[in-house]
């Protein structure tokens, strides 16, 4: 897979780093709008303080110059500002572990006294680096007429009906203007009086975000081979996100329900077009691409950190205990949808650039046009030219 990163830092530790390799030279780098994808991610009803400390800002600190990328690895940074709070204190041990979140497990496999080592890195802090990798994912998709985006279709108990005749731009632009990134006004309003009564509750809630890939050809990923498959790298890489306990490809779940004869998208043939009517596969059957809008829907749990106690064992001493707060969300959905666009971004980059290969942009482009071309020969009926591609 030509497209990789990695990324370090701790929640509170000074900042947090990333490193993406394998971009194409000369693609026009927008830092602004890698900046605005940060602050999208800090953005969202049920958040809670430490996101009024932060202002995330990348600093490139290598693999750009004069705005464009060069091809060599692309490192950034992001800076904790709430690590001036903790620097040089000495912070009190942390031996309650709490059902849910990493820290009894982290103990367990890496010997932990205190639990903070393993909090500090499994904190969803870490997805600001992956936001700004995937930001940078999304200009080079740009390049090629693709976007990612996303909106959040349930909160807790609470479902957005959405219209299938609404277009997915106007879905994201609503989504994107409203507190709970819901396109469905009737529902973000409930969803809203959920999340406020379970922070009155001292509780938290999970949900469902749907991110959507517009514009991806035909093609990407492949039937080959287990760990080719475009479905199952999307998988990974959106359950990969902190709290993520679901993720579905298309209808998912629903299509296990149902007949065959009710589940897939029949072909037609209009014209000399190849239609699909349905899009219940998520535009992606065998592992490939097939021209449709990829659809991923992620589920999130609520939060584990409670300011109601709840059960569990003072590691120190062994007794019996209730879990104590320091300081958390309370619904960790509509600032999640970023995280989701971003991870199918970067997925979608590599499986794109593998499709494609080249060292610059111009290459990868001229390949693009190229392969538009070529398919057209191999596959059209009756010499059509938009037979696959959208
Ligand atoms: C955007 C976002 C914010 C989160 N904020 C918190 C939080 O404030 N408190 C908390 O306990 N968990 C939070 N989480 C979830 C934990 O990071 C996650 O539950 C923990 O790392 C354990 O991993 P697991 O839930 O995947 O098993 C957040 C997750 C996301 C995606
Ligand atoms: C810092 C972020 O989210 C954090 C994710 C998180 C967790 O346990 O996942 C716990 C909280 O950390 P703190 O206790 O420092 O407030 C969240 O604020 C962020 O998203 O940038």
């Amino acid at each position: 897979m030509p497209l990789r990163f990695l990324t370090a830092g701790e929640s509170h530790g000074p900042a947090l780093v990333a490193i993406l390799e394998g971009l194409p030279a000369g693609l026009p780098v927008d830092v602004e709008a890698v900046n605005r994808e940060l602050a999208r991610r800090q953005r969202g009803l049920g958040a809670g303080p430490r996101m009024k400390i932060e202002e995330d800002r990348v600093v490139l600190l290598s693999g750009v110059l004069e705005g464009r990328t060069t091809g060599a690895p692309i490192a950034l940074q992001i800076e904790n500002r709430d690590h001036a709070k903790w620097r040089g204190r000495a912070v009190a041990p942390m031996t309650v572990p709490r059902p849910g979140h990493v820290d009894l497990a982290a103990a367990v496999k890496y010997g932990y006294r205190d639990l903070r080592p393993g909090l500090e890195r499994a904190s969803a802090r870490e997805t600001a680096a992956r936001v700004a990798v995937g930001a940078l994912c999304k200009q080079f998709l740009k390049a090629f007429g693709i976007t990612v985006g996303s909106y959040v279709v349930q909160i807790g108990p609470v479902r957005a009906a959405l219209s299938e005749d609404l277009p997915y731009e106007a879905r994201f632009e609503r989504a994107e203007a409203d507190p709970v990134r819901c396109p469905d006004l009737e529902a973000s309003a409930r969803m809203r009086a959920a999340v406020e009564a379970a922070m009155q509750e001292r509780d938290t809630l999970g949900g469902v975000i749907e991110g959507v890939a517009l514009g991806v050809p035909p093609g990407l990923g492949s039937h080959v081979h287990w760990d080719r498959r475009l479905s199952a790298r999307l998988m990974m890489a959106l359950g990969s996100i902190p709290a993520v306990k679901g993720v579905e490809i298309g209808e998912g779940f629903a299509l296990a329900a149902r007949r065959g004869t009710e589940a897939h998208d029949p072909i037609f043939r209009e014209g000399d077009r190849l239609v699909r009517r349905t899009n219940r596969a998520g535009g992606i059957e065998g592992g490939i691409s097939n021209g449709a809008p990829i659809v991923a829907r992620v589920a999130i749990k609520p939060i584990a950190t409670t300011l109601t106690p709840q059960p569990s064992v003072d590691l120190s001493t062994g007794q019996p205990t209730e879990t104590r707060y320091e300081r958390s969300d309370f619904c960790p959905v509509p600032r999640a949808c970023p995280i989701v666009e971003a991870m199918m971004a970067f997925v979608l980059a590599d499986a794109l650039l593998e499709k494609l290969g080249g060292d610059t942009l111009e290459e990868c482009q001229a390949r693009f046009e190229a392969l538009r071309q070529a398919r057209l020969g191999d596959l059209s009926i009756d010499g059509s030219p938009h037979v696959f591609w959208p």
